[in-house]
């Protein structure tokens, strides 16, 4: 057993009983045992498989820190290796956010939950959901903006996979260095539009770090199963490639057969590699690619993109819930977006095909309930020839209208929705014009981050004299207007993407279908209760969305079981519970 022990924790004779002058390579040992004149000599890298000591300290999926028992200290060679005291895991989420609590500076926040997360995994999960409110600003938008933003700078160990045109031909390889085997849920960007932020190449990392912590916090994935991808082909952001710092190639962004390629293997070597059933979501590429990547991987893989579908559920489910404040149905509103790429094209999809169902009117006509403006205006059919093609089913018939207040005022929504990514776009003229005809104007800007946000929730409640329903991509503080406290909702694809994803592992799906997109929003709609209501609230509480998540996660999974997608047969009877019982929870497990 001692042998054992020793050879466990590197204290190989091989490599111990050597004289340290006598070294190899013929050099002098130092007061250390090592020789100066092997520096330039190959070793060979090596490590324990069972962690103990020293290196259990340092392995982020076992190390419990001051909370390891005093047996496990006899059991596990730690004695010494730690001060004397024993600390339950709940002082340790007092003492972490009492100390995350003193930076001021959100960054440091960020950085101080990526240090804990690389430390005790267990810890950082416990304290994320425990507190998650707090710090999903931190971990998530808009602090995760700016930490891309930042990325080269405060580099310290990297996560996840990067997978660069270095890797071409090799990303089988690539995949393999990853040291987990069993797969769940692959988060990938190619960094091109990052938040409302734009190209920031090889540093949006932070998105599918960021996004998987949340699939593990508020969907129960485990950690092990989560796999954060970035695929690097370049950045056309001139400040990053002469950003001294900055991580990624140094090349203009690779496009047309050389990018598709290089996806293309990427994709094929995911399902050789992990199967059919692990879960592909697209993050934050540029909607030139989006589209086309989701069209043609989504009869072949288990895809999903957040941005176009993710988005279009979690808005639908506010509106759904919002009809409950404002009245009517979705067919006697009007819809007027700022932002027609991405998220708005999906949004208003979405709700074309709900409106569809549920007026039995086929979606060519509930589309045109809808309207659109770009960059270019109002998107009407004489614009139709030029149009990218994800725009085209959106152009009615109507006068060109160049501005969003000439639009507003024109078209005369009931709610009106910015996926535009540009800040501030929400004038007060354009939010009095809503609230000069509609007695509870819906608003939704949904931007990120923050800075990004079409408009803050302080100006939509007092440029609407407190009539606005109103939410946004990141949150925003409670507003006192006129003496009373408007809470803002945060309409973020957070509440949609961990319970989705949990729904389609627990079931064992291998396509994703819209009617699952309309489970999931149908789901979260249900969550919001009266007294969510009666504070103007169209989404309930970041707090129970492990709750909302595993009734998201039941809803989807029988979707996927009604549409024959689902392979984990024979299906659970109570599919929430079940979905509970696959939840991944932080509490430390004993160590024998
Ligand atoms: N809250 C949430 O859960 C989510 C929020 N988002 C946010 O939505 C924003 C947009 O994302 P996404 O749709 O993927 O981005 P896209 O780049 O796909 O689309 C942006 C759209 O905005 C339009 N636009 C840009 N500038 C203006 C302007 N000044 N006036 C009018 N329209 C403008 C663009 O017009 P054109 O086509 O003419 O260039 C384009 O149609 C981002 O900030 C993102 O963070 C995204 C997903 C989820
Ligand atoms: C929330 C999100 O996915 C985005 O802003 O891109
Ligand atoms: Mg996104």
């Amino acid at each position: 057993m001692e042998s054992m022990m020793k050879s466990l924790r590197g204290d190989d004779v091989s490599v111990l009983d050597l004289d340290p002058k006598t070294a190899v390579g013929g050099g002098v040992g130092d007061v250390y045992g090592e020789d100066r004149a092997t520096e330039e000599q190959q070793v060979t890298p090596w490590t324990v498989s069972v962690a103990s000591g020293y290196s259990l300290l340092r392995d982020p999926h076992h190390n419990k820190g001051l909370a390891f028992s005093e047996k496990e200290r006899d059991a596990h060679y730690l004695r010494g290796l730690l001060p004397p005291t024993c600390i339950s895991q709940e002082i340790q989420v007092k003492k972490m956010l009492h100390n995350l609590r003193q930076y001021q500076v959100p960054l440091q926040r960020y950085m101080a939950m990526m240090d804990l997360q690389e430390m005790n995994e267990r810890l950082f999960y416990k304290l994320l959901i425990d507190h998650v409110e707090e710090l999903l600003p931190v971990v998530y938008t808009p602090t995760v903006g700016e930490a891309c933003q930042k990325y080269g700078c405060i580099f310290r160990r990297p996560q996840g996979l990067y997978i660069s045109l270095k890797e071409k031909g090799k990303i089988l390889e690539v995949l393999k260095n990853w040291p987990e085997r069993n797969i769940q849920v692959i988060v990938v960007t190619d960094g091109e539009r990052i938040l409302g932020l734009g190209d920031l190449g090889c540093q949006g990392m932070g998105i599918p770090v960021g996004k998987l912590s949340l699939y593990t916090a508020l969907g129960g994935i485990r950690p092990s199963a989560c796999l954060p991808v970035t695929i690097d082909v370049g950045t056309n952001n001139e400040q990053l490639l002469k950003d001294e710092f900055y991580i990624g190639l140094r090349q203009k962004r690779a496009t047309g057969q050389e990018y598709a390629e290089l996806l293309h293997e990427f994709m094929a070597a995911v399902k050789q590699n992990y199967g059919e059933k692990v879960l592909i979501q697209f993050e934050d590429f540029a909607n030139h690619n989006a589209f086309e990547l989701l069209a043609k991987y989504s009869t072949s893989h288990l895809v999903f993109n957040d941005d176009i579908q993710g988005t279009a559920s979690v808005v639908l489910a506010g509106l759904v819930a919002a009809l409950k404040l404002v009245g009517g149905t979705l067919a006697e509103h009007t819809f007027l977006f700022l932002g027609a790429g991405e998220a708005g094209t999906g949004i208003a999809e979405l709700i074309a095909l709900e409106m569809s169902k549920q007026t039995k009117a086929p979606v060519e006509e509930t589309r045109k309930k809808i309207w659109l403006v770009d960059s270019k205006g109002l998107i009407v059919s004489s614009r139709k020839d030029t149009l990218q093609h994800f725009k085209k089913p959106w152009a009615h018939e109507h006068e060109p209208v160049d501005t969003l207040l000439g639009a507003v005022k024109t078209i005369k929504p009931t709610v009106l929705i910015g996926s535009s990514g540009v800040g501030r776009t929400f004038t007060k003229e354009v939010i009095e014009a809503m609230s000069s005809f509609t007695e509870k104007p819906v608003i939704l800007a949904l931007s990120n981050p923050t800075s990004q946000s079409e408009c803050t929730a302080e100006e939509a409640y007092t440029w609407s004299k407190g009539r606005a329903i109103f939410a946004s991509g990141s949150p925003f503080d409670p507003v006192l207007y006129n003496g009373k406290l408007f809470v803002p909702g945060q309409a973020n694809n957070a509440y949609i993407f961990p319970g989705l994803g949990l729904g389609l592992v627990i079931s064992g799906a291998i396509r994703v279908h819209d009617d699952m997109l309309l489970a999931a929003s149908e789901a979260l709609a249900q969550q919001v209760t009266q007294e969510n209501f009666a504070n103007g609230l169209i989404y309930p509480p970041f707090s129970i969305i492990r709750k909302i998540s595993a009734q998201i996660a039941a809803n989807v999974a029988a979707k996927a079981y009604e549409l024959g997608l689902a392979t984990r047969l024979p299906r659970p009877a109570d599919l929430v519970k079940y979905a509970e019982s696959c939840m991944y929870t932080p509490a430390y497990r004993s160590y024998r």
